[in-house]
């Protein structure tokens, strides 16, 4: 189901309150800021790949999965939306 970036974001943080079972977001908080580090780098890699050599839905898709594996790593920081807005 599609969400926007303010929606994915409070669904991530409950995610990470209530630690569902089976939850890939809890592992990847669990892994930590250095394994969360390193999605971030290869969803950015794949991003730009997909812009260079493949459609601009699969751009979409990749740009998606960066934004999570980001709003993944604000939770991991204790980081809130606004947090990050102030820079915008
Ligand atoms: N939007 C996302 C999302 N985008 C990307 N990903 C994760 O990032 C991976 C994409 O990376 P890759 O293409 O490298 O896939 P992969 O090789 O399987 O990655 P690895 O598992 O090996 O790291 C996906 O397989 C997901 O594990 C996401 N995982 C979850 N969400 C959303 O987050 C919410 C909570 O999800 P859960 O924590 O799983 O309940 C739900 O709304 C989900 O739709």
């Amino acid at each position: 189901m599609s969400k926007s970036f303010e929606e994915l974001f409070s669904q991530l943080a409950e995610t990470a309150r209530t630690r569902p079972e089976g939850s890939g977001t809890v592992a990847r908080l669990d892994a930590g800021v250095h394994s969360i580090g390193k999605k971030i780098v290869e969803e950015a890699a794949e991003v730009w790949m997909a812009a260079e050599y493949q459609s601009k839905a699969e751009a979409a898709e990749e740009m998606s999965q960066l934004i999570y594996h980001v709003q993944v790593m604000m939770l991991a920081l204790g980081l809130e939306l606004e947090d990050v807005y102030t820079y915008l």
